[in-house]
């Protein structure tokens, strides 16, 4: 039989699962546990073609990860047949210290508990997931897999801050970048479908889920990324305000009476579309504006302006623009946010094909026409195959 890597990706109200046979890419067993901590939870468990559900509370991650083994126990398949070589973690920050996959350790376990300050919605839902599944999985080695460890080695232009140096380097304030699993995967992929060697092509990628962000990749390398010092700089997102004024933050807390924690609640969990127009799915927030709600459709003014600003500027950066991928929940289902973003963009050479950008497809497809100077393309991420081959590799 040949060897799986169970995957796990735990977010901060969710965990995402895969058993993958990371030789195939095939998925054995794929699912989600959702609302971790609210009154209804939600479990979907996939295999075999068959689904299972649950809609019982899940209090807490260790919890839901409890639930996840279990599942895979009563209903298939049974990771003690399923030659489990190694269980992969998603990490969001590895900080300074990983530019790959690193064994899982006590070591490792700590430095990824300090560096939770540097990513507070992502590192410690990781740890748990961690945490529980070595002590459920005691045989099998565990891998972090880092979303930072593409940017690991970011042009030092790109990832310093012009910050008083001293300060920067006592405090490790530097730009970490977040989702580099996702735009390594998506911008190889990429290069792969334009038939053109990677070590020539500007890439833009635009990573566009819950949380998003872009990147800027020149042969293969990441050149600049959107992401910061934590996850919320940038695009706007879902729940956080991506790039503001920094003195947004004083205003507040000298005028508005807000706590430091507060204003991080403010920006990280009750900001971006959810602040705008009430929903941090974007499909709420279409529904809205085709409802005429005002908000929603400034919401999604904001959203478009912002990745037009970030297309053009790792343009400059790369001195020109050759491919540009949108991937993840929005950037492969939403046309609407895909026309608009690249709106008034021609004098790039970036333009799209209505016809195949509206087609639904769950296939990684070019969306601008033949002959294009720029090939724009959605490509389904992979971030669990991506985290699987690189356990693998490293074993
Ligand atoms: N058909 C769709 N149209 C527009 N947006 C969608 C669609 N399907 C999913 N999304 C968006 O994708 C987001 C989730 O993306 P995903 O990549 O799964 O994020 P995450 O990994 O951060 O949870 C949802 O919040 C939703 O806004
Ligand atoms: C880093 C990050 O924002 O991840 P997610 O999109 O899963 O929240
Ligand atoms: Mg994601």
């Amino acid at each position: 039989m040949s060897s799986t890597v169970l995957v796990i990706n735990s977010g901060s109200s969710s965990i995402k699962y895969q058993l993958i046979d990371p030789a195939s890419g095939s998925s054995l067993a794929s699912g989600l546990v959702e609302r971790i901590g609210e009154p209804a939870g939600h479990v979907e468990h996939r295999t075999d073609g068959r689904v299972t559900e649950q809609n019982d509370p899940v209090p807490d991650h260790a919890d839901g990860m409890r639930t996840v083994l279990d599942l895979f126990e009563k209903v298939g398949p049974a990771l003690g047949d399923a030659n489990v070589v190694a269980v992969g973690h998603r990490v969001v920050q590895g900080g300074k210290y990983y530019d790959g996959p690193v064994l899982i350790d006590d070591e490792v376990v700590g430095l990824i508990d300090r560096l939770s300050p540097l990513a507070p919605l992502h590192n410690p839902p990781n740890l748990t997931g961690i945490r529980v599944a070595r002590e459920l999985l005691p045989d099998v080695p565990h891998v972090a897999v880092f979303d930072t460890a593409f940017f690991r080695n970011l042009p030092e232009a790109a990832a310093t801050y012009a910050l008083d140096r001293e300060v920067a380097e006592q405090y490790n304030v530097r730009r970490y970048g977040a989702h580099g699993t996702s735009h390594q995967y998506v911008a190889l992929k990429a290069a792969s479908m334009v038939g053109r060697p990677s070590a020539e092509l500007r890439q833009v990628v635009l990573h566009l889920g819950n949380g998003a962000s872009a990147s800027a990749v020149y042969g293969g390398r990441a050149v600049d990324t959107s992401m910061g010092l934590t996850p919320l700089e940038g695009l706007v997102m879902g729940t956080r305000t991506g790039d503001i004024d920094p003195a947004v933050v004083f205003h507040l807390a000298r005028n508005a009476g807000m706590s430091i924690d507060e204003i991080d609640d403010l920006l990280n969990k009750r900001s971006g579309l959810k602040g705008l127009a009430g929903y941090n799915d974007m499909r709420e927030i279409h529904r809205l504006a085709g409802d005429g709600d005002a908000a929603a459709a400034l919401a999604l003014e904001v959203y478009a302006h912002r990745l037009r600003k970030y297309i053009g500027a790792y343009a400059a950066v790369m001195g020109g623009i050759d491919v540009l991928s949108f991937t993840a929940g929005v950037g492969e289902n939403d046309p609407e946010v895909r026309a608009s973003a690249v709106a008034g963009l021609e004098f790039l050479g970036v333009e799209i094909d209505a016809g195949r950008n509206e087609a639904r497809s769950k296939e990684s497809r070019f969306i601008s026409p033949d002959g294009a100077r720029v090939a724009v393309l959605v490509v389904p991420t992979n971030e669990e195959l991506a985290i699987a081959r690189q356990a693998v590799s490293l074993l």
